[in-house]
C-alpha cells in the first residue's frame, strides 16, 4: 500500500459541535463501530441523551468547563491527544509517560459568529461568539492530518461512518479533510477580522485598513475569455448574486457569458420601469423600457438587431410568455431574470442552447473591486444616485426647457448611458436606445458611431446623453448635425462656454448634470 493509501483506524473521537445537525446518528454510528467518544458540554449531553456512552471533556482534563464556556477544551490533555504524531516513536512514548490517549478523529464546528453579526446583535454578543477552543482543535487536527482525521462539516458524517467501518480514512482523504478544515477556520477568521476592521475597531478614515476575502470554487469553466485560458468560477458564500444564479436551461455558462450577464443586469436594473438590456461584449446594443417586458424587449432589440444576434439579455421583471416567444426567435446566448412566468421557460427551452438563468436579487449596493497586479482597487458602486442623476437637479445650459415627457426621455438616455463603456454617447427615443457609441478613445468618434448606428431618421429628434463632458464642441457638433433634440452631459469642461455656444447656435437644448458616469 502507498503512503497515500495508509489508513488510520479510528478508535477515539473528540466531538464538539455548535451545529448539532446529524449528531445523534454520527454518535450512534461511531459507538456501534467501537469508537470511544469524548465531548464538550451540550454536545456530550445530546450524545448521552441519544443513549450513547460519552466521556465529558472535563473528566478527561480534570478541569471544569468554565468562564461561560470560554475554556473547555483548551487543555494539554486534549491538545496533546490531537497533536501527537503517531508516526513518531518519541511522540507515542511521551503520550504514554503523560498518560494521554490519542484521538484519531476530531469533529468540530464553530460558534455562529457571522450569523450573530448578521442578526444585528450587540458588539459584546458578537465578541462572545468568536470561537477560540474550536479553531484551536480544528487547526491542531488539520496540522496533524498524518495521524488525525478532522471533520468540520456535518455533510461529511456519512463519509465518516463509512470510513470507520472500512478501517479509517486514508492519508489522501485526511489531507483533503485538513484542507477543508483550514478553509473553514480561514473564512471564520477573515469574517472576524473584517468585522473588527470595518466597524467595531475601525481606524480613522473612510476605508478599513484590512479587507479579507474568501472564495470557494463553485465551478470549473470550460475556458476563460479565450479557449487557451483555463478558468473557474468562485463564490463568496453569501448565496446571493450572479455567481449563485440558478440555471434553468441550456449549455454550461462560459466566462464571457458571466461577464456579459453581469453587465446586462447592471444596465437593466438602472431603470424602475420594466426594462430589457441586450449586451454584447459588455456593451449594450439595446436598452428599453416599456409597459411590459415584451414591449421593452421589442424596443431594445430594434435598436441594433444585427448586434443583438448572440446577445445576452437581462430583464428587471419576471419574463412573460409573450417575451419568451419573441426571444425564442432570436439567437440569444443567455437570458437572466428574477423570475419566469408559468410556461416561459418551456418556450425559451425550444432553443437547445440558450442559457436561462434565474437570479432573484437585484445587483447589490455596496462596494466593488478590481484586481490589479499586486493589489486590488476598491470603490463604492456607481449607482445613479448622485444628485445630478435626478433631472430635478439638472441645470439648463441653453435652449428651451423640455416638458415633462421630453425630460423623461432625456433622463432615460442619461440612465442608460451609464451602462455604456466610456467614452459613451447614447441616443434614445420613446424610452429606447436607438444609437450607441461606446468604448472609443475620443468623444467625437463615439458621437459618430452613435449617429451612424441610429441612422438619419432615428437620430433626428433623438435625445442624447454623454457620460462625461465634451472637452471641445466637435463631439457635440456631430450630434447637432444629426438633428438631436436635446443633449444631457455633466458639464465642467474648461471649454463649456464654447460647447454651450455651439448648442445655442444649433438650437439644441442642453442640460448639465454636474455628475459623471465613466465606466471602464
Ligand atoms: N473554549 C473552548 O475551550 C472551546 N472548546 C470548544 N468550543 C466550542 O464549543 C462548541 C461546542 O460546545 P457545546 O458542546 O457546549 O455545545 C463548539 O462550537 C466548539 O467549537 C469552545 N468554545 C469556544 O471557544
Amino acid at each position: 500500500m502507498t503512503a497515500e493509501g495508509t489508513k488510520r483506524p479510528i478508535r477515539r473521537a473528540l466531538v464538539s459541535v455548535y451545529d448539532k445537525t446529524g449528531l445523534e446518528e454520527l454518535a450512534r454510528g461511531l459507538h456501534a463501530a467501537g469508537v470511544q467518544l469524548v465531548s464538550t458540554g451540550s454536545t456530550a449531553a445530546r450524545i448521552a441523551a441519544a443513549g450513547v456512552p460519552v466521556t465529558k471533556v472535563e473528566e478527561l482534563t480534570g478541569f471544569p468547563e468554565c468562564l461561560d464556556g470560554r475554556v473547555k477544551t483548551l487543555h494539554p490533555r486534549v491538545h496533546a491527544g490531537i497533536l501527537a504524531d503517531q508516526r513518531l516513536d518519541s511522540h507515542r512514548e511521551q503520550l504514554q509517560e503523560l498518560g494521554v490517549e490519542p484521538f484519531e478523529l476530531v469533529v468540530v464546528n464553530l460558534y455562529p459568529f457571522r450569523e450573530t453579526v448578521a442578526s444585528g446583535a450587540a458588539p459584546d454578543e458578537c465578541v462572545e461568539q468568536i470561537d477560540i477552543g474550536g479553531p484551536s482543535m480544528v487547526r491542531a487536527a488539520a496540522k496533524n492530518h498524518p495521524s488525525v482525521a478532522v471533520v468540520v462539516n456535518p455533510e461529511r458524517y456519512d463519509d465518516v461512518l463509512k470510513a470507520v467501518a472500512d478501517g479509517g480514512f486514508d492519508l489522501e482523504r485526511r489531507k483533503r479533510l485538513a484542507a477543508e478544515a483550514f478553509q473553514h477556520t480561514a473564512a471564520y477568521d477573515v469574517a472576524v477580522a473584517n468585522w473588527f476592521a470595518a466597524g467595531y475597531a475601525a481606524d480613522e478614515g473612510p476605508w478599513p485598513d484590512f479587507i479579507g476575502v474568501t472564495y470557494a470554487r463553485k465551478q470549473v469553466l470550460r475556458y476563460g475569455e479565450n479557449p487557451h485560458q483555463p478558468a473557474a468560477l468562485y463564490s463568496d458564500g453569501s448565496g446571493k448574486g450572479l455567481a449563485e444564479a440558478e440555471q434553468l436551461h441550456g449549455k454550461e455558462m462560459s466566462f464571457n457569458n458571466y461577464t456579459d450577464t453581469e453587465a446586462a443586469r447592471r444596465a437593466a436594473y438602472d431603470h424602475s420601469e420594466p426594462c430589457v438590456a441586450i449586451i454584447k461584449h459588455a456593451n449594450p446594443c439595446g436598452i428599453a423600457v416599456g409597459a411590459d417586458v415584451a414591449e421593452a424587449h421589442r424596443k431594445a432589440h430594434a435598436c441594433d438587431p444585427l448586434s443583438a444576434f448572440g446577445g445576452v439579455i437581462a430583464v428587471n421583471r419576471p419574463v412573460s410568455v409573450a417575451m419568451a416567444e419573441q426571444v425564442a426567435e432570436i439567437f440569444t446566448e443567455v437570458i437572466v431574470a428574477p423570475a419566469y412566468e408559468d410556461g416561459a421557460v418551456e418556450v425559451l427551452a425550444r432553443k437547445k442552447n440558450i442559457r436561462v438563468l434565474r437570479c432573484a436579487d437585484a445587483p447589490a449596493p455596496g462596494d466593488e473591486s478590481r484586481s490589479i497586479e499586486g493589489g486590488d482597487l476598491v470603490q463604492a458602486k456607481d449607482r445613479l444616485q448622485a444628485e445630478g442623476d435626478d433631472p430635478a437637479n439638472w441645470t439648463l445650459a441653453t435652449g428651451e426647457a423640455l416638458d415633462a415627457d421630453g425630460l423623461a426621455e432625456l433622463a432615460f438616455a442619461w440612465r442608460s448611458c451609464r451602462a455604456v463603456k466610456s467614452n459613451a454617447i447614447l441616443l434614445a427615443k420613446d424610452g429606447a436606445t436607438v444609437g450607441v457609441g461606446m468604448g472609443q478613445v475620443n468623444r467625437v468618434d463615439s458621437a459618430k458611431l452613435a449617429v451612424e448606428r441610429a441612422g438619419a431618421e432615428r437620430a433626428a429628434g433623438a435625445y442624447a446623453a454623454s457620460d462625461a463632458f465634451f472637452p471641445f464642441p466637435d463631439g457635440f457638433e456631430v450630434l447637432a448635425e444629426a438633428g438631436v433634440k436635446a443633449v444631457v452631459q455633466p458639464g465642467g469642461s474648461v471649454r463649456d462656454e464654447l460647447v454651450v455656444e455651439a448648442a445655442q447656435k444649433a438650437g439644441v437644448t442642453m442640460y448639465f448634470t454636474g455628475t459623471r458616469h465613466f465606466f471602464h
